[in-house]
């Protein structure tokens, strides 16, 4: 498979600029490293604008930087998931995330707010201050924690036009559209282009061929594992696997994801007809590694894997099927028969165009540590066991 044989770019008129795909991306490592980005958005018509530091990591530095911005008569929002939130103490709102302000920006420490933020510390009384809504901007700020595999908490000043433009002059700090933030996974799905592979024979399949695609703001590369020459004029098996550190490579027990790649590639192998493996670089459901371990935590306290995302602040599943559809499209095949138990992994890819013409089960015996686990996808997450 070349590239010349594939790429014909999707029209999609909703995507948003290469250039801001690309500056989402830059704020995805500058939030990282513990810098400030500034957000702008609007509610009701209004403009509101905010500079923003993730709360994981926060420095006290970071934070004296963000008070500097908003003056003396202001104190930092922390930004934080509705859960988070009632098990300190906020009882009104339901809105999946909400703002604490405390009073003064005395009670305002790096170390404190880390605090605040961290689902797995129980906490005694929060400062005096008040709870709000966010807004836009703060919105689209936890999308962005959440593009960094980060906590979605956040510490947020609001910044006027006018100061936004000096401030992303004389600080050299990035300034984006709320509107790039929530348009990202779709555009950097759009994006992604073959850019190498190579013959790799494996224990269970010999004849593989691994295909990489980069997306064009330089994320991760998802990869295609191609076994043997699946036909393109009728339904290729394949799976859709989900990069799982811990289940894949060092073998853990806590999950099912060992036995379901390396089962996926002798299934395919052995129906003597080809297939496809995607390998999908959404760790932890999408929350990454270091949230999934966060997770785990949790789960090691009595929350079920689904309550465990939520509790950290995300969604039960946070995954997204363009790129597979996208990878799926390029390498032309339109039609599929899919390795799976769970029945979102059917829609999100019809959603992006591709035919699943069946699902094939894919379950594997539990191991003495996964049962509770495996119970859970069945009973809350719809899995087909
Ligand atoms: N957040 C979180 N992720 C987990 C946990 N256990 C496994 N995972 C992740 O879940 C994903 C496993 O997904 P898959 O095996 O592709 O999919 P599935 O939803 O189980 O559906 P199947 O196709 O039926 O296997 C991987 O990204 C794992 O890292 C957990 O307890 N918490
Ligand atoms: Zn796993």
């Amino acid at each position: 498979m070349t590239q010349s044989s594939a790429v014909t770019a999707q029209n999609d008129s909703n995507l948003i600029p290469a250039t801001d795909l690309v500056t989402v991306s830059r704020a995805v490592a500058d939030l990282r490293r513990g810098e400030i980005v500034l957000v702008q958005g609007h509610d009701n018509g209004e403009a509101h604008n905010v500079a923003v530091i993730a709360a994981e990591p926060l420095s006290q530095h970071g934070l004296q930087r963000l008070c500097d911005i908003a003056g003396s008569d202001t104190a930092p929002a922390i930004v934080l998931p509705r859960v988070r939130a009632k098990s300190l103490g906020q009882t009104a709102k339901d809105d999946p995330f909400v703002a604490f302000v405390s009073d003064g920006q005395s009670d305002v420490d790096a170390n404190r707010l880390g605090e605040i933020a961290n689902p797995l510390l129980d906490l005694d009384a929060l400062p005096a201050g008040e709870w709000r809504p966010i807004s836009m901007a703060e919105n689209a700020a936890i999308r962005l924690a959440k593009l960094a595999r980060l906590l979605p908490a956040v510490v947020t000043v609001p910044v006027s036009a006018d100061q936004l433009e000096t401030l992303a002059r004389a600080q050299n700090l990035l300034v984006l559209q709320s509107e790039s933030i929530n348009g990202y996974e779709n555009a950097s799905a759009a994006s992604l282009r073959q850019v190498s592979e190579a013959r790799v024979p494996l224990e269970d399949a010999e004849n593989v061929t691994v295909i990489a695609f980069r997306p064009e703001d330089g994320g991760q590369e998802h990869l295609a594992i191609v076994i043997d020459e699946p036909a393109k004029d009728k339904p290729v098996l394949i799976r859709l696997h989900s990069e799982c550190f811990t289940g894949d490579l060092i073998g853990s027990l806590r999950c099912d994801c060992g036995p379901q790649l390396r089962g996926a590639i002798s299934e395919i192998a052995k129906s003597g007809q080809g297939g496809i493996v995607l390998y999908l670089r959404q760790e932890g459901r999408g929350i990454g590694l270091v949230n999934k371990l966060r997770a785990y935590a949790l789960q090691d306290r009595g929350f079920d894997t689904l309550d465990a995302n939520e509790e950290l602040g995300f969604d039960a599943d946070e995954r997204v099927y363009r790129p597979a559809a996208e990878m799926l499209r390029q390498m032309g095949f339109e039609s599929v028969r899919l390795l799976t138990n769970n029945p979102e992994k059917l829609t999100g890819l019809e959603s992006w165009g591709v035919t699943v013409s069946e699902r094939v089960p894919h379950k594997f015996p539990s191991n003495g540590h996964n049962e509770f686990y495996l119970q859970t996808k069945k009973d809350r997450a719809g899995h087909l066991f």
